[in-house]
């Protein structure tokens, strides 16, 4: 399972948009189409090496897009029946099909498989379940490699839904833009590799996957504060914020204080007493505080939490801090920059009553905080109060175990710490922490992502 590298995602209506400006500049749909149908015939060709294939035709234009690629793959040589659901009912799909000159077998509980099949049944217009034949017929083609065009067909594109394909994709090819179906659970899964055909649709910049990382190597002349200060709040279980701070300083902050903790895991971090928690919020070279880790809801939680964000401090907010943040939060209206890191749970109860995906939950939220939401799991979703979003699938799933959401903040610390924009820095938090995952693998516990070894390794 995979995705692109840092391209756009569009939701339904954002594509239909993105085509009429398209057709508006003088490339005409069908155009659109033929670039479509010449992208999965390419795609086809390479995974059928030789082998026959079976192209799923449906009424829409995603039927249409099927229909030019089975011209296409025909002309090339390749061994290529076409079935269809229905007849089409588009000019566009209309006007595909009339170019193919081949038979069309109905697609019905006697068709006989291939060892590709193309799924152009239903792409980005599905506006309801697949019915149960169809479902049935689908499921009888499979266990044979299987390439959707835009979408599994069964599958809402817009991740609203939660509609299961019967023909899960190996490879699904989206056309001009990632659909939020590409990058959410539990449809994310069902689609296998996804590549992107682009087809010249400008998709602008909005939503996108997630960046490859780069490191960033220090300023020649970077000193330890200009490389970012972060001051860590330790609540009652300090082991996760010295998991916190270990990974504020591995993620390259340049000096990290905890603060009501003697349990710091290295001898660089300054551990201190938390009667000293007030001045710290005092320092001016501070630029980043992590308030959340290991710190259950109490009164001192919030009394923490209302210090951090009376100093302005740019602040990174886990757990129950994030409620205990949420009204004052809001009344700033973005005065003060601040990442939120909710799990699934600790959303719900920070924002009860969001409804959509969980792209529009995630917004919902950062528009309502007016801060960055990391909203977490194997689907990790990054939102901006401008609309900025970035989708994190497919992350790392050796990160599903305890105590990698305190690594999570301590990164966002340190690259909050730097300067700078948040949202860019709970990106680069997002894609460090998945980097770092991938890296170690099998038998992964949170502690490895700080470990020095692994430092090691990542230099050479
Ligand atoms: N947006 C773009 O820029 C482009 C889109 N193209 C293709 O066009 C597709 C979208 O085409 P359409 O809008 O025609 O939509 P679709 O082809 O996805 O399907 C719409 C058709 O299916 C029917 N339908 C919807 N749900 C159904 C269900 N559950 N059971 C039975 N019938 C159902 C509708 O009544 C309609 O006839 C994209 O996914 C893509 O494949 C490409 O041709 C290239 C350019
Ligand atoms: N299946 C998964 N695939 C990818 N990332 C995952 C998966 N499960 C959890 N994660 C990531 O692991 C981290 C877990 O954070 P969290 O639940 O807060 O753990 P903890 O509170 O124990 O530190 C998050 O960054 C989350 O996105
Ligand atoms: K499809």
């Amino acid at each position: 399972m995979s995705v692109p590298a840092n391209v756009p995602i569009l939701t339904s209506e954002a594509m239909r948009a993105a085509e009429a400006a398209c057709a508006a500049s003088g490339v005409s749909l069908s155009e659109l189409m033929d670039r479509a149908g010449a992208a999965i015939a390419d795609i086809a060709w390479r995974m059928a090496a030789g082998s026959p294939i079976l192209i799923l035709c449906g009424p829409g234009n995603n039927g249409g897009d099927g229909y030019v690629a089975a011209r296409l793959l025909a002309e090339r040589g390749a061994e290529v029946r076409v079935a269809a659901l229905a007849d089409p009912a588009t000019e566009l799909a209309r006007a595909a099909r009339a170019l193919w000159t081949g038979a069309v077998e109905p697609l019905d509980r006697d068709l006989a498989p291939a060892a590709l099949i193309v799924d152009a049944l239903f792409g980005v217009g599905l506006s309801r379940p697949l019915p149960y034949e169809l479902i049935e017929n689908l499921q009888s083609l499979a266990g044979r490699r299987v390439l959707a065009v835009d979408v599994p067909s069964g599958v809402a594109s817009d991740g609203v839904r939660d509609w299961s394909p019967p023909l899960p994709a190996d490879v699904t090819v989206a056309l001009g833009a990632l659909k939020p179906a590409h990058v959410l659970l539990p449809t994310a899964p069902h689609c296998g590799q996804v590549l992107l055909a682009r087809i010249g649709i400008d998709a602008g910049g909005t939503m996108r996957t997630l960046p490859s990382v780069s490191s960033t190597k220090p300023d020649v002349a970077a000193h330890k504060f200009s490389r970012g200060m972060v001051l860590v709040r330790a609540g009652p279980m300090p082991g996760a914020a010295g998991l916190a701070s270990a990974a504020a300083l591995r993620a390259g902050a340049g000096y990290v204080v905890l603060s009501g903790s003697d349990h710091a895991p290295f001898s660089a971090i300054i551990a201190e007493d938390g009667a000293g928690y007030a001045d710290r919020l005092g320092d001016a070279r501070i630029g980043a505080v992590i308030v959340g880790p290991g710190y259950p809801v109490s009164d001192a939680l919030d009394d923490d939490v209302m210090a951090a964000l009376d100093a302005g401090k740019p602040l990174v907010l886990d757990a129950a801090a994030i409620a205990a943040a949420l009204p004052r939060l809001h009344q700033l209206d973005g005065a003060v920059p601040a990442i939120l890191t909710p799990h699934e749970g600790e959303f719900a109860r920070a924002f009860p009553g969001l409804s959509g995906s969980k792209i529009d939950r995630a917004l919902a939220a950062a528009a309502f905080a007016q801060a960055v939401v990391v909203y977490k799991g194997a689907d990790t979703i990054i939102a901006a109060p401008d609309g900025r979003v970035v989708a994190a699938w497919p992350g790392s799933p050796w990160l599903a175990t305890a105590g990698t959401g305190d690594v999570l903040a301590g990164a966002c610390g340190a690259m909050l710490a730097r300067g700078g924009d948040a949202f860019d820095a709970a990106v680069a938090a997002v894609g460090w922490h998945i980097a770092r995952a991938a890296r170690i693998g099998p038998g992964l516990v949170a502690d490895d992502l700080v470990a020095d070894d692994l430092v090691r390794e990542c230099n050479d």
